[in-house]
């Protein structure tokens, strides 16, 4: 699929959730390239009249793009929860568990979803698969013990590459290293999260697992297709 199609798809989705937010929300905002049109959109409902209790956000990107637009963005800690998280996904499955963090914002991400009270995900039809594949697994790793870590994902057959940016290692926002794990297909997703889960030296992982409560897919031909996953 070029580009330019892919775009338009990713507006779709993105279109559609902005229509699903109500007045009065304390509301979560993703980030990555189908995020910002829902930013775009976000802000013609704002002229029409939306007003939102707070929002918060998951990245610095995605806090510019919504202060040019007028919007008021608050900490994660200064809100006691958020009502509904929308975001993007670069893998998502049948049972709706996804991968995130191509755009290495995982953490803030993951914690971010796991306070909202539901999460909806925007993403074309692309990244839908019945089976986690085709996208490398990020994992971020703490600076002090990440040659172990890379050490023992490679002796676990896990793929790992080190996230570049230029000629050096690529830094989080929280100062911490990316190792992709570039893994063909994640048929246990839930084995592997609990391998990663308890693994020291490793902040966070991109495998978002019985967190997307609804995902909307901008499908290659023209149509919108609305799953909500039974929890
Ligand atoms: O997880 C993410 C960033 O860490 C994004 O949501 C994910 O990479 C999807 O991005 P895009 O909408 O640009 O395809």
């Amino acid at each position: 699929m070029d580009k330019q199609r892919q775009d338009e798809l990713k507006k779709q989705a993105a279109q559609k959730a902005a229509d699903l937010v109500e007045n009065g929300i304390i509301l979560g905002v993703g980030t990555g390239s189908t995020v910002a049109f829902f930013i775009d959109a976000l802000g013609k409902r704002k002229e029409e009249g939306l007003s939102l209790k707070h929002i918060v956000t998951t990245s610095n990107r995605s806090k510019k793009q919504l202060e040019g637009l007028g919007f008021k963005v608050d900490e994660l800690s200064e809100v006691d929860h958020v009502d509904l998280t929308v975001d993007g996904a670069d893998r998502v499955n049948s049972d709706l568990d996804g991968i995130k963090g191509g755009g290495g914002a995982l953490t803030l991400e993951k914690n971010v979803a796991a306070n909202s009270t539901k999460n909806i995900w925007i993403v074309d039809g692309s990244k839908v698969h019945d089976v986690l594949q085709g996208f490398p697994l990020p994992v971020e790793v703490l600076p002090i013990s990440c040659e172990q870590n890379f050490k023992r994902f490679e002796e676990k057959g896990l793929k790992p590459v080190w996230r570049m940016d230029g000629e050096k290692r690529y830094v989080t926002h929280y100062g911490n290293y990316i190792i992709d794990l570039g893994l063909d297909k994640i048929e246990k997703p839930y084995d592997l999260a609990d391998y990663l889960d308890h693994t020291v030296g490793v902040v966070e992982h991109g495998l978002f697992l019985n967190i997307c409560d609804q995902v909307i897919i901008a499908q290659d031909d023209g149509t919108i297709v609305e799953q909500v996953k039974e929890h």
